[in-house]
């Protein structure tokens, strides 16, 4: 290594080699005019640098011609210096300086090619050279290295020593994970670095402890995003996955041996399920009809085996039994996954429905009771029943996967979506008309008799049988109507948007408090599997950190033929596209962005445009820039109630890819990450599609969410917190105040 420059290097390397000199010389033009060869060339110069200070020499210059970075000054980053123009390959010959674009490793594989090859032989001849005196005490590595140059750390002195003295450092063996010395290696290196003396052998321990615990829990996490986990927990007959909340051994060798995207059944629950604890025998791969036919899971697992693309991946692993095993051909393909070196450039597969928590106790489920306020529309869709009988759950099964349609939401069957602590119940609906709500139980909720049927919303506030109130009535009607409910000391679910402005949901979330009760505003996205999933995928970080986020609902009202008392134009309702349909756009933002937690649940600012209907005055468009400025992102947010929705509906976009979410963006069925060759370069190398399924319209997620949080005593939801709600309505006050939206004197209740 030399910190030398080359012309310094060169008029030592002349007095050293004295008559020998020119011949070295020559020797080096012939090679670099390509007149020799490279062996030719080692040969040749091996005669003339015959002591090893000449060797060292020789190795010095050929480093200073081809790797500038030896002469460089210690590397010191500015925090956010900006990245240079693309890497050239340059010729450098002759040395010209030091050039900021050449890679500054010493390690280079091109650098190794070029000094003198140290065989046996040579290293015997070497030995025997004189001793010469180094010209400096201690041999640090670079100033700088890979890790510093790439992540801009600057290497601190180790215990009074040069940064770098101590050997380079391994956090992993080749064949397996970390070990303890690894970290032991890794803490003393920290302490020097700190100039700290080495400290007791229990801290490696502790901290060896810490990684384990943290990989479990990214297992489990990656766990919950597998296909197999949940489905198959739920339904596994002998060997259950888990004890209470702990994943079992079986858990973690699902996780390692069935890749969703690697069964073409779509779904890795099923080839679980086919393949049992052990690996089949040749006769033996699905053998339900073996098992206890009235048993609901082996139904189950009889109908997946119906399905072609299970039974023929089977057969599949069945031909080829002589070759590696099916777990290990499952492992191959896992790991092949993980590297992306047999992926396609685009693959889709399914993950059937995951439940928003690992429920894994086996319990009698809760009956969470719900009083229904309005027998509109949303009412109308949260509550929708299907018969339950216990039957049922096969049928919707059968249903769901035969047709991957229904219509059925909060009143379906939980297990249905792996849902097992909790059953809702409606117990009472409240209407305008006694007639409406009789009518509603009847149509809507199935006809059963003990429901009660009320003519107003305060009786069903009143009923002692009432857990909580979901309130479905238009956005100015939710203050008054949660807070009624919350005085009579009842659970709220109120639809979205929460309140008119942001003034009467801090009085809203004041009385829930002062009473005591559980407030959610019902964002139905954020509990639905594809926002879990795309939130999982920002955390996990691959794609690095968001920076914009494009996000839009429109849908066409047909505003011209409609009666100007709907409530889509009816500035006393609220009217217009913000309120409505508002809140989709920015759930998306808020999923992204406001919920990173480097942004520290801060605000964004807001610069809005509105264009309002000359029909009643309520906005028809508007669109509204969020900045984050924690994150240095944005969120660029639109809606409309005279044009269709576009598709994706919102994209969320990193340095290394996108996410694409399609329409509808309030209830997407599936979503596309993309993976860009490179950071920045907008080449998508690799797109995944993930597909969700589940029975019900996708309200119930919702719903499930307030009664676990009612159950365990929680006031709000971690999930959607006041915290966003309140961002919501702030950010809605703003759109309005800077598009001119002003609503009817009287309107809102609290300003
Ligand atoms: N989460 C979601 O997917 C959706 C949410 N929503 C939200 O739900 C709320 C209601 O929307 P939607 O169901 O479409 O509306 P609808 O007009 O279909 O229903 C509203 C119901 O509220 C009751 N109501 C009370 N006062 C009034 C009033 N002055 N005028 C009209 N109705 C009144 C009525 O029930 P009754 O006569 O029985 O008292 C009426 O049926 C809105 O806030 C909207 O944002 C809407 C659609 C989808
Ligand atoms: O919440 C909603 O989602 C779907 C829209 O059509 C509806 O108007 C809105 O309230």
């Amino acid at each position: 290594m030399s910190l030398e420059s080359t012309a310094t290097i060169k008029g030592k390397l002349a007095a050293g080699l004295g008559h020998k000199a020119p011949r070295y010389w020559s020797i080096f033009q012939a090679f670099l005019s390509a007149k020799i060869s490279r062996n030719e060339f080692d040969e040749e110069i091996r005669q003339c640098v015959d002591t090893s200070q000449l060797v060292q020499l020789h190795n010095a210059l050929i480093i200073s011609i081809f790797d500038p970075s030896a002469h460089l000054v210690p590397f010191s980053p500015p925090p956010d210096a900006p990245k240079g123009p693309p890497r050239k390959r340059r010729r450098l010959l002759p040395y010209q300086g030091p050039d900021p674009h050449e890679p500054t490793s010493l390690r280079s594989a091109r650098l190794k090619r070029w000094i003198v090859g140290v065989g046996r032989r040579e290293r015997e001849r070497i030995r025997n050279f004189e001793p010469v005196a180094l010209t400096y005490d201690k041999q640090p590595r670079p100033e700088e290295d890979e890790i510093a140059r790439e992540r801009g750390v600057q290497l601190l002195p180790e215990r009074g020593d040069p940064p770098g003295s101590r050997p380079a450092l391994h956090l992993a063996s080749s064949a397996r994970g970390f070990t303890l010395q690894h970290i032991t290696d890794r803490i003393n290196l920290i302490c020097a670095q700190h100039n700290l003396s080495a400290p007791s052998k229990n801290v490696s321990s502790l901290m060896a402890l810490a990684f384990e615990t943290k990989l479990k829990q990214l297992i489990s996490q990656a766990l919950a995003l597998t296909t197999a986990s949940h489905a198959i927990t739920s339904i596994h007959p002998s060997a259950p996955h888990s004890t209470g909340n702990r994943l079992s051994a079986s858990a973690f060798d699902t996780l390692f041996t069935v890749s969703p995207a690697v069964l073409p059944s779509r779904s890795a629950a099923a080839m679980r399920l086919a393949l049992g604890d052990n690996e089949p025998r040749d006769d033996e791969v699905l053998t339900s009809d073996r098992r206890e036919p009235n048993e609901p899971s082996w139904q189950l697992l009889a109908l997946l085996r119906e399905r072609s693309a299970v039974n023929q991946s089977l057969q599949s692993w069945r031909l080829d039994l002589h070759g590696p095993t099916v777990r290990s051909k499952l492992e191959i393909a896992h790991n092949a996954r993980l590297t992306n070196s047999v992926l396609s450039t685009s693959t889709s597969f399914t993950v059937p429905l995951q439940s928003p928590t690992v429920n894994m106790v086996s319990e009698q489920p809760t009956v969470f009771r719900w009083g229904v306020i309005s027998t509109g529309q949303i009412a109308t869709a949260f509550a929708k029943a299907s018969h339950r009988r216990d039957y049922q759950f096969l049928c919707i099964c059968i249903f769901m996967l035969i047709t991957s349609i229904n219509e059925q939401d909060m009143l379906v069957n939980p297990k249905s979506r792996d849902v097992r602590d909790i059953v809702h119940k409606v117990v009472a609906v409240g209407s305008r008309s006694a007639e409406s709500a009789q009518n509603f139980i009847d149509k809507v909720i199935g006809g059963d008799n003990a429901i009660k049927a009320y003519g107003s919303y305060a009786e069903v506030y009143a009923d002692p049988d009432v857990d909580a109130v979901y309130i479905g009535t238009p956005h100015t009607y939710h203050y008054v109507n949660a807070c009624e409910a919350i005085k009579a000391k009842k659970h709220v679910l109120v639809e979205k948007p929460a309140t008119t402005n942001a003034a009467e949901f801090k009085a809203m979330t004041a009385l829930a408090r002062e009473h005591g009760v559980f407030l959610m505003e019902a964002m139905w996205t954020r509990f639905q599997p594809v926002s879990r999933s795309v939130r999982r995928i920002i955390d996990e970080g691959t794609l690095g950190d968001p920076v914009m986020v494009h996000a839009d609902l429109s849908g066409d009202f047909d505003i011209d033929n409609i009666p100007k008392t709907h409530r889509i134009l009816d500035p006393q309702l609220g009217g217009g596209a913000l309120l409505d349909l508002g809140p989709y756009p920015l759930v998306w933002a808020i999923i992204s962005l406001y919920e990173q937690p480097i942004n520290n649940r801060e605000l964004p600012t807001v610069s809005a445009s509105i264009v309002k209907t000359p029909l009643t005055g309520v906005d028809r468009t508007s669109t509204f820039i969020l900045t984050f400025p924690p994150l240095a992102a944005q969120a660029s947010l639109s809606c409309s109630i005279n044009i269709p929705p576009c598709n994706p509906g919102a994209t969320i976009r990193f340095r290394n890819g996108n996410i694409l979410i399609p329409s509808p963006i309030y209830c997407p069925k599936s979503y596309t990450v993309q993976y860009f060759d490179r950071p920045g370069s907008g080449t998508v190398e690799r797109e995944e599609t993930v597909h969700v399924s589940f029975v019900g319209g996708g309200w119930h997620f919702q719903a499930d969410e307030v009664a676990r949080c009612v159950k365990s005593g929680k006031l709000e939801s971690m999930i959607w917190g006041h915290d966003k709600t309140l961002l919501a309505m702030t950010v809605f006050d703003e759109v309005r105040r800077q598009g001119g939206y002003v609503l009817p004197e009287g309107v809102e209740k609290v300003n």
